[in-house]
């Protein structure tokens, strides 16, 4: 891929996927990112030297083949129409969308009617180059630029395409958002083992080594589903059924699937809004 790349924001997101990329191979001087915040153009550009950084969005997207939009989606529209005045070309220029919640069409209005943009659902695994990213493009959108928003992509992690927009909003629950879950039920593992009196560092080795190796094994034995690998820890009248059933009694999926629609549901919502 010798194509110029331009981020828009230098946040997590735009960040997790440039490395990756200058990582992989990609020299920094085909790299273009643009911020308000200069502290962090600055953090980058030491990192990477001969990484274009930018204050001026217009600016970075000007030599640019392909453009990562990588802001918070309630800024994409306030971003997107001055960029476009100042500079129409982008609107031929395949546009990759990372943000939560704006669709295809609402983004090919903001951009000029530009035909060839994909969307993506990346995970903060991708920092550590262990993301996987959900893809979406319709008709519109040419095989080769599908190539090249997934080897983007796949430069921070694995990759997959969904066949319909709706679901890349199941993509934001089961993936994009769902490290913030594991996060959570580790948290509450930790604090527990805490208040039995096991103490903070030893607790969070544990519970972090026991989250690492139970997602190895999951991924090493595909054959098995959740509920045999759960078997498989269970043994009858020990220690763990308590806990499963403990789980079930207070109906863990119910409360998983609540949390799962919800976040459906506000990604539907923010169509709506942005
Ligand atoms: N954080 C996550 O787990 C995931 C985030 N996303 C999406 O990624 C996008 C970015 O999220 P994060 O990287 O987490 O946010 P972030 O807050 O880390 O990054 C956004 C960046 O945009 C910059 N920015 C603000 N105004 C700007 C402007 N006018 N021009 C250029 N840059 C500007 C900010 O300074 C910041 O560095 C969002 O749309 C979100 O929906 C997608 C998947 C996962
Ligand atoms: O919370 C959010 O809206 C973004 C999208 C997925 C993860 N973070």
């Amino acid at each position: 891929m010798s194509q110029q790349i331009a981020f828009i924001g230098a946040g997590n997101m735009a960040s997790a996927i440039l490395k990756g990329l200058i990582k992989q191979g990609k020299p920094a001087a085909q790299v273009h990112v643009s911020d308000p915040d200069s502290d962090k153009l600055a953090a980058l550009a030491d990192e990477f030297p001969g990484l274009n950084t930018y204050t001026n969005n217009a600016q970075c997207v000007a030599s640019a083949d392909a453009v990562v939009l990588a802001v918070k989606p309630q800024l994409m529209a306030t971003v997107c129409e001055p960029l476009l005045s100042e500079q129409p070309e982008l609107a031929n220029k395949l546009i990759v969308s990372v943000a939560a919640g704006i669709k295809v069409a609402r983004l090919r209005a903001l951009l000029g009617n530009a035909k060839r943009v994909v969307r993506t659902m990346p995970n903060t695994p991708c920092l550590i180059g262990q993301g996987m990213t959900g893809l979406y493009a319709d008709e519109q959108v040419s095989d080769a630029d599908r190539d090249t928003a997934a080897a983007l992509m796949q430069a921070v992690g694995k990759t997959a395409w969904v066949g319909s927009e709706a679901g890349l909003n199941l993509v934001i629950a089961a993936s994009g958002s769902a490290p913030a879950y594991f996060f959570m039920f580790m948290e509450a593992m930790q604090k527990s083992v805490e208040a039995m009196g096991l103490d903070a560092d030893t607790a969070r080795q544990f519970v972090q080594q026991a989250a690492i190796g139970s997602s190895h094994l999951a991924a090493s034995e595909m054959s098995k589903s959740f509920t045999e690998l759960t078997a498989q820890v269970t043994s009858k009248g020990g220690t763990t059924a308590e806990a499963v059933a403990t789980f079930k009694e207070q109906d863990l999926a119910g409360l998983v699937d609540q949390a799962m629609r919800a976040c459906v549901a506000r990604a539907e919502e923010m169509e709506q809004l942005f």
